[in-house]
C-alpha cells in the first residue's frame, strides 16, 4: 500500500537510517513503504560484505528481506541492537503506527531494541498526534472494544480489506479498529487506557519510544534525536 509523501522523500529517510547499522548488528525490520527503502539498502550493504541479521515485524518485511538477501533471525535467538521502522504520524517524537496493521510485532521488536530509528517523509510531521489510532483486537473483542472506544470519545472504524469483502486480518489473526480521537492532548494517558481494555492486543501509539527520527524530503534528510 502506498501512503504519505513522495517516494524520493521516503527513499531519503530509509537509506539514511540504513547507514546507522553497524557491522555485526541485529536489526529490527519494520513494515511499510518507507522502511522498505532501508531494507533494500541493507540488502545492498550485505552484498558488499556487511554482516547483519534482521528480525522482521511482518510477512511483508520478511519477504522483502529474503528477496534482497538480508539474513533473518528471531527474537528467540537474538536481541536487536537497532530497529528501523516507519510511522503514520510523528509529533515531538511520539508516533502513531499501524497503517500496515503490523504495530503489535513492531512494538515488540522496537521495545526489545537498544535503539529505535524511525523513518518518515516530511508529510508525516505534526505538532500533535491527530490521525486515527489503529487498535488490534481479538476477533471476539471487536464489538465490546468498539463500545469502550466510543465511551472514551473515540470513533472506531473496523478496517476493511482492500481487495475483498470483509475486514483486514492481521498477521496474528486479529482485527483492526482505526480509532479517531481527534487531536490527542495526552498520548501517555490514552496509551495507558487503551492497553488496559480487555481484548486489545496492541495499539499504535508509540509514546517516548523513538530515539531518532530520519525525516526525508525530496532531496534531503534531517535527523532529530530524542533523549
Ligand atoms: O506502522 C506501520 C505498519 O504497521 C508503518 O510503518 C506505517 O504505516 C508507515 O508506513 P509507510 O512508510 O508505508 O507510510
Amino acid at each position: 500500500m502506498k501512503r504519505g509523501g513522495s517516494e524520493a522523500a521516503k527513499r531519503q529517510a530509509g537509506e539514511s537510517a540504513a547507514t546507522v547499522v553497524e557491522d555485526g548488528a541485529v536489526v529490527g525490520l519494520g513494515t511499510g513503504s518507507t522502511t522498505a527503502h532501508a531494507i533494500r539498502a541493507l540488502g545492498e550493504a550485505v552484498e558488499s560484505g556487511l554482516d547483519v541479521q534482521g528480525i522482521p515485524t511482518s510477512y511483508q518485511s520478511r519477504e522483502l528481506a529474503r528477496e534482497v538477501g538480508v539474513p533473518l533471525t528471531t527474537l528467540d535467538d537474538a536481541s536487536p541492537d537497532v530497529a528501523i521502522d516507519g510511522a503514520d504520524q510523528a509529533a515531538n517524537g511520539d508516533l502513531v503506527k499501524g497503517g500496515g496493521a503490523a504495530h503489535a510485532r513492531e512494538k515488540l521488536v522496537a521495545d526489545a531494541a537498544d535503539r529505535l530509528v524511525i523513518v518518515v517523509d516530511d508529510s508525516k510531521l505534526a505538532d500533535a498526534l491527530s490521525v486515527p489510532v489503529p487498535v488490534e483486537v481479538l476477533p471476539d473483542a471487536r464489538t465490546p472494544v468498539a463500545a469502550r472506544i466510543s465511551e472514551l470519545g473515540g470513533e472506531p472504524d473496523l478496517r476493511a480489506a482492500e481487495r475483498k469483502d470483509g475486514p483486514v486480518v492481521t498477521d496474528n489473526g486479529n482485527l483492526v479498529l482505526d480509532c479517531d480521537f481527534g487531536t490527542i492532548d495526552d498520548p501517555v494517558g490514552l496509551a495507558t487506557t487503551l492497553s488496559a481494555i480487555p481484548g486489545v492486543v496492541e495499539h499504535g501509539l508509540f509514546v517516548g519510544m523513538a530515539d531518532e527520527l530520519h525525516v526525508g524530503s525530496a532531496d534531503d534528510v534531517t535527523v532529530q534525536r530524542f533523549d
